[in-house]
C-alpha cells in the first residue's frame, strides 16, 4: 500500500490510466506506437488473421507500449534525481530506450511473419 493514499482497485486503475494518459500526451514515440498498433490491428481484422496470429500481434503491440511506458517512467525518475548533465543519467535513459528498441524489433519480426506470406500470396495472385 502507498504511503499517501488508501489502496483500492478503482483508485489503482485510475492512477495507472493517468500514467498511460500522461505518457500518450508527452511522448511522441508513444503516439507513434499507438497509431502503428491500431493500424496493425485494423489490417489484421481486414485480412482475417487466425486466433494464434491475433495473440502474437496483441502480444507484440502490448510489449512495445509497455516498454515505452516503463521508459517514460524511468525518464521521469532520472530527471527528478539528476536534472543536470550526468553521463550515468544519460546512460540510464539510453538503456531504457534500448529496451523499447528490442521490443520494437520483436514486433516488426512478428508482423513480418504474420503479414509477409499473405502479402506475397496476394502479389502472386495479381501478377
Ligand atoms: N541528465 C542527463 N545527463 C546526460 N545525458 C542526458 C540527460 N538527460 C538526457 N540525456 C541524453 O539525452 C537523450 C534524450 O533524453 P530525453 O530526456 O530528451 O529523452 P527523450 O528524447 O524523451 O527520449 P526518448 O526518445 O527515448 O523518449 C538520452 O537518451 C540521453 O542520452
Amino acid at each position: 500500500m502507498g504511503r499517501y493514499q488508501r489502496s483500492g482497485f478503482w483508485r489503482s486503475l485510475n492512477q495507472a490510466k493517468r500514467g498511460i494518459w500522461y505518457t500518450c500526451k508527452t511522448q511522441g514515440h508513444m503516439q507513434f506506437h499507438i497509431a502503428a498498433g491500431i493500424s496493425v490491428l485494423c489490417l489484421a481484422w481486414w485480412i482475417e488473421v487466425s486466433r494464434s496470429e491475433w495473440m502474437m500481434l496483441i502480444f507484440a503491440i502490448g510489449s512495445v507500449i509497455s516498454a515505452e511506458v516503463m521508459n517514460s517512467a524511468l525518464e521521469i525518475v532520472v530527471d527528478l534525481v539528476q536534472p543536470n548533465f550526468d553521463p550515468l543519467a544519460g546512460m540510464a535513459k539510453d538503456v531504457a530506450a534500448g529496451a523499447v528498441l528490442v521490443t520494437a524489433i520483436q514486433a516488426i519480426a512478428i508482423g513480418a511473419i504474420v503479414f509477409c506470406p499473405r502479402f506475397f500470396r496476394m502479389v502472386n495472385h495479381f501478377f
